[in-house]
């Protein structure tokens, strides 16, 4: 039989751009490295001489990190977020790239920034909000800016083609729209002699909301298999009822194990700790079990971030995603304020300087010094003690940071009052946000940069771990509905995403899955796990 790593191997000897689309536990990372393995054997040589290189595009640093200690660092292979890869390959480009952020502000009608003159303005990509007037540009800026420059300039394609001339993409699904179009639109159209571009992924397991998802493209030849490795033969059937048009087989030494699904019904008591008591007795132990939540209201006791949260959910249910994409009107505030405080206590003084609004120069004097540590020293104070009405007040009459242009605009819409219903709710929310004590902001903002032992489902890709207990809870996240997918109800908006996530979830278990829902759930729905699970391996968690 041809494995898919031939497949993948005759695409590299052939020019010929793929896509290896396969389920859970399918070892796509592990094709992933075993291309680059062969390109290593056998084109290192070649690579060398052309001064060219292997690009290998990850999404987090842990799975970078993986492919790299799987090739021994090989410095043939470049593996690297898109944003710095492209920076790497634009950044060069300064005048031009000067050119194209003048033409994108002149277009921005009303968010354009007046009098944009980057004369002499060195362009630098970092990665808090974008401030061009410094010529600061921002993570999505790298992607549309080389997108406009590889348009505009199609030799820069050629030469970079030239110098990569093989680009892979681990968990394609999970990357940006536009990424992909730059990847296949801009850089591989009119050079596939040059260039072959590899997806790695599965369009089911996408679960960020900005991911491409499914890519459908006739320049790519499909590799696709069945295999799972990784899962239990108990957890690959479960698997293969929640996808049935993917039916996976299980590999040569694929354990029985077991799944159940447990339903907390009834008002019980502490059902996370009742089940986990269970599980000890059934021979789970801390280092041979995960513990996946997708309830938000139970990490955001845990961690002291309530009135934050209830003020957003007071706001609508999908303002709380906001709130965790960094996508309302104080994200762009609220991750300002804790990068300066921790730029300036680790006396790194110039992303300090340079997130400080209107400020260009260095700290020469002594006394410049002087005060920004005495603005700093009252900002931490008021960051543990003050509320965020305090702190922004703080920070934006001290001329720290600027008022953020959606700030003005809300509370321009409030004063207003053109539309009374929604300045109402907006006073609402904002007087509720302004009460939070700051220091449950600084927890949230920990915890969005997941300094936090705590797992949810997201970010779990690539993981495996033995025994799996799945928590799920319907009641405060409007972007998900578990209960839809039991019940299969794909009317409802967050279908596919859950059914994604649930997907995900379940498959990193390699012997034993456990799920435990915690919101009340419907008869339909109850019916459907039965289905899924089968009917011997779903009870109620009070008649256990
Ligand atoms: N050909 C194979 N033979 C035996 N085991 C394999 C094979 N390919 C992969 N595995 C094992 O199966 C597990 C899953 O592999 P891998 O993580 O590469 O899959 P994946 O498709 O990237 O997974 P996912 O998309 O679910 O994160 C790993 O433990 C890996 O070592």
């Amino acid at each position: 039989m041809v494995s898919t790593s031939d497949r993948v191997i005759e695409c590299l000897e052939t020019k010929q751009s793929f896509i290896v689309e396969a389920g859970a536990g399918s070892g796509k990372t592990r094709t992933l490295v075993e291309a680059l393995a062969h390109l290593l054997a056998v084109e290192a040589g070649r690579l060398l001489s052309g001064n060219q290189q292997i690009v290998c595009i990850t999404y987090t640093n842990v799975a970078a990190n993986e492919i790299m200690s799987r090739i021994n660092r090989d410095p043939l292979v470049r593996v690297s977020t898109i944003h710095e890869f492209l920076w790497s390959v634009v950044r060069g480009f300064q005048a031009e790239l000067r050119t194209a952020i003048v033409k994108t502000n002149d277009a921005a009608g009303s968010r354009r920034i007046e009098n944009l003159d980057l004369t002499d303005t060195p362009i630098d990509y970092w990665q808090y909000p974008r401030k061009w007037e410094d010529g600061k540009i921002s993570h999505d800026d790298v992607v549309a800016l080389s997108a406009a420059l590889f348009d505009e300039y199609p030799k820069l394609v050629r030469l970079v083609a030239d110098r990569y001339p093989i680009i892979f993409v681990d968990e394609y699904q999970d990357t940006h729209q536009s990424t992909i179009k730059l990847l296949l639109d801009n850089m591989l159209a009119g050079n596939s002699e040059r260039l072959t571009v590899g997806l790695f992924g599965d369009h089911m397991q996408r679960i960020y909301n900005t991911g491409v998802g499914k890519v459908e493209r006739t320049e790519l030849r499909i590799i696709q298999k069945t295999e799972n490795y990784r899962c239990s033969i108990a957890v690959i059937e479960l698997l293969n009822k929640l996808r049935p048009e993917l039916q996976q087989v299980p590999g040569d030494t694929n354990v029985q194990g077991s799944v159940r699904f447990v339903y907390a019904n009834s008002g019980v008591r502490n059902p996370v700790a009742k089940i986990r008591v269970k599980l000890r007795a059934e021979g789970w132990t801390e280092q041979n079990e995960k513990v996946l939540m997708l309830t938000r209201k139970s990490i955001a006791s845990d961690l002291e971030w309530r009135d934050l949260l209830a003020a957003y959910e007071q706001r609508s249910g999908f303002s709380v995603d906001d709130l965790m994409r960094r996508d309302d009107e104080f994200g762009e505030l609220f991750t300002n304020i804790e990068a300066m405080a921790s730029a300036f206590n680790s006396g790194r003084y110039g992303v300090f300087l340079a997130l400080r609004a209107g400020s260009s120069g260095r700290i020469t004097h002594h006394s410049d010094k002087k005060m920004a540590a005495e603005m700093i020293a009252r900002l931490n104070k008021l960051r543990s003690s003050a509320t965020v009405g305090e702190v922004a007040d703080y920070v934006w009459s001290e001329g720290l940071l600027r008022k953020p242009r959606r700030v003005v605009s809300l509370e321009e819409r409030i004063a207003n009052g053109d539309n009374p219903d929604r300045a109402e709710r907006d006073n609402a929310f904002l007087s509720a946000l302004r009460a939070v004590p700051f220091a449950q902001v600084t927890s949230f903002e920990r915890y969005l940069n997941s300094e936090t032992p705590f797992s949810t489902n997201h970010g779990v890709k690539g993981e495996e771990y033995e025994n799996v207990l799945v928590i799920l809870d319907d009641t405060l996240w409007n972007q998900y509905k578990f209960e839809a997918v039991l019940a299969r109800d794909t009317s409802k908006t967050q279908y596919q995403r859950s059914l994604n996530l649930l997907y995900v979830s379940c498959s990193r278990a390699k012997r034993n899955l456990h799920v435990l829902v915690v919101s009340p759930l419907s008869k339909s729905a109850i019916d459907g796990a039965k289905r899924i699970f089968g009917g011997e391996n779903v009870s109620e968690l009070a008649n256990m």
